[in-house]
């Protein structure tokens, strides 16, 4: 769906990608992740043809872009740097304007595309308010209804869920999983851990410009090799295990066991009482700290020019 090869974009002296590889493949639920000024929005700017790659290629739905844009925008939605939109006029009255300058909608079925657009955002009864009384979760809303005008086959989303309180994000992830599910692939920029966590299937991390992570969730969460097993038997437990038990909080151990199943029969057998067992995964948090550094908005004393 998204192939980027060397992908690298300078602006000056820094440089805001560098030499990426992404990709992101049809059905997925891709969320690219990582700190402030890491060069998400830049990367996905680019493969709008936003803004020019300094290097490298991009192909989309499989087209080479930006060469072949005008055949592919038509088939993408987007929501790129917040919600964009004429402030005087209605929300109605922006999608009219948005529908009639893209390409592939006649006139005669813009009505129905915009209400219907505009009713799976939760707009549907919106009135003729301009916007720029509507607030951001509305504004918000109604760049996804812009996004959805052309039924999209690939829908790229930079921080959607901005602005939006937790039912709004709630509803906007069940929309996206209902798209998706009717095979609409999702790329998702965001710096929300627990959006990503909660959605995605495929995960890639940004760091400093360069990919440093891509790979599914299934295989992130994977099982870490260790159990938390929570027993009023502790100190037994630790001596029939001798060795394997790599961590004590009172009645709470860390245990490496490759098969908890095993684990749990052999503690059983011995007679030992367990009164909680979890495998242990790790959490996309931990990935990701392990593979980024701090966001670029810091400035600290050190590493100011790390570019
Ligand atoms: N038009 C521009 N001119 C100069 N520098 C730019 C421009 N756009 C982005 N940059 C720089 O490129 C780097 C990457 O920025 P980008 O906005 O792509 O990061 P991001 O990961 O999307 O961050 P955020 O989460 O804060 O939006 C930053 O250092 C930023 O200052």
């Amino acid at each position: 769906m998204i192939v980027t090869r060397a992908l690298t974009k300078r602006f000056g002296r820094i440089t805001a990608v560098d030499g990426v590889d992404l990709n992101v493949r049809e059905g997925d639920r891709y969320g690219l992740l990582g700190p402030n000024g890491s060069g998400k929005t830049t990367l996905v700017r680019m493969l709008l043809a936003l803004v020019f790659a300094t290097s490298g290629e991009i192909e989309v739905l499989g087209r080479p872009m930006p060469r072949r844009a005008r055949e592919v925008l038509p088939q993408v939605g987007a929501l790129v740097e917040g919600p964009g939109a004429y402030g005087h006029l209605s929300g109605r009255a922006n999608l009219r304007l948005l529908d009639a300058a893209g390409p592939g909608g006649g006139r005669s079925g813009r009505r129905r595309r915009i209400d219907a657009a505009l009713e799976r955002v939760g707009l549907g009864g919106v009135d003729d308010r301009p916007v720029r009384t509507y607030s951001l979760g509305m504004r918000q809303r109604l760049g996804m209804a812009a996004a959805l005008l052309r039924e999209p086959r690939l829908l790229i989303l930079d921080e959607p869920t901005n602005g939006l309180d937790p039912r709004g994000i709630r509803e906007v992830r069940a929309l996206l999983e209902e798209l998706n599910a009717a095979g609409t692939t999702v790329l998702l920029c965001s710096h929300l851990l627990s959006e990503v966590e909660q959605f995605c299937t495929r995960v890639g991390v940004m760091d400093r410009g360069r990919l440093v992570l891509e790979e599914s969730m299934a295989a992130i969460r994977a099982p870490t090799g260790r159990v938390t097993v929570r027993t009023p038997d502790a100190d037994r437990v630790v001596a029939l295990l001798d060795g394997r038990v790599e961590e004590r909080d009172g009645d709470r151990l860390v245990v490496r066991a490759a098969d908890p199943a095993e684990l749990n029969a052999r503690l059983v057998g011995e007679g030992l009482r367990v009164s909680e067992m979890r495998v242990r995964h790790r959490s996309l948090e931990e990935v990701v700290l392990d593979v980024t550094g701090p966001g670029a908005d810091r400035v600290d004393r050190e590493g100011r020019d790390r570019r």
